[in-house]
């Protein structure tokens, strides 16, 4: 059977199912971090200000024009302009999640990591999923300086940590990028719990083969 749903309904149970399904597994606390989805019309989506991912109504979030005006729903987050920048330097993402997530935050407070690419490739899964993730350096939330930072990095890459704060991954679907921050954050988890061990992560070779697979 064909679905009845519009493109529309369906992006706004997918971001509170999303929403809670990373709440509910500690990805992120309180009222910290945000999602959003573009639809192929150019509207986007976004989650209210001060909202709770693991409670989220489908029907209160914020609807923005294609051109970037709040024209429905709730107060949008005040990282709005964030989830836009990433939007505009990734013209092929559908969808944008920010989260506090623990280890990911920790490792964005860590001092002397290369600012170009601040995790190695630990994982196939995670050279696969992220890749490459740059530091955006320190700019209170919902500041334009953080987004204007962030896309500068994001155009090179989909995933971008911002400093002392927690990461933001672009998708093309939604799904994807939740799977990508997911094993952001594992892998951020593992590069913590091996500090001070002698480690053996993927070679250059190794991570190529997997990009050009
Ligand atoms: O993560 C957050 C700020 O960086 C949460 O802010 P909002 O509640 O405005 O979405
Ligand atoms: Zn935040």
């Amino acid at each position: 059977m064909t679905s009845v749903l519009s493109e529309e309904t369906r992006l706004r149970d997918e971001i509170a199912e999303v929403g809670k399904s990373l709440f509910d597994r500690c990805f992120t606390f309180g009222s910290t971090g945000n999602i959003s989805a573009r639809l192929s019309s150019g509207e986007m989506l976004m989650t209210p200000t001060n909202a709770s991912m693991g409670s989220l109504d489908p029907a209160r979030l914020s609807k923005f024009s294609a051109e970037g005006v709040h024209v429905g729903g709730d107060k949008p987050t005040k990282e709005a302009f964030l989830h836009q920048c990433m939007y505009c330097a990734r013209e092929s993402s559908g969808a944008v999640v920010h989260l506090h997530s623990t280890h990911a935050v920790a490792v964005s407070i860590l001092d002397g990591l290369d600012p170009e690419n601040v995790l190695p490739p630990l994982t196939a899964y995670y050279v696969m999923r992220v890749g490459r993730l740059p530091l955006a350096p320190y700019f209170p939330p919902g500041d334009v300086a953080l987004a204007e930072a962030v896309r500068d990095r994001a155009v090179q890459s989909h995933a971008v940590l911002l400093a002392n704060h927690g990461p933001v991954v672009a998708g093309k679907t939604l799904k994807e990028a939740q799977y990508a921050m997911e094993e952001l954050e594992e892998t951020a988890k593992l590069f913590l719990m091996l500090r001070g061990e002698k480690t053996r992560p993927l070679t250059a070779s190794q991570a190529d083969a997997l990009r050009s697979s």
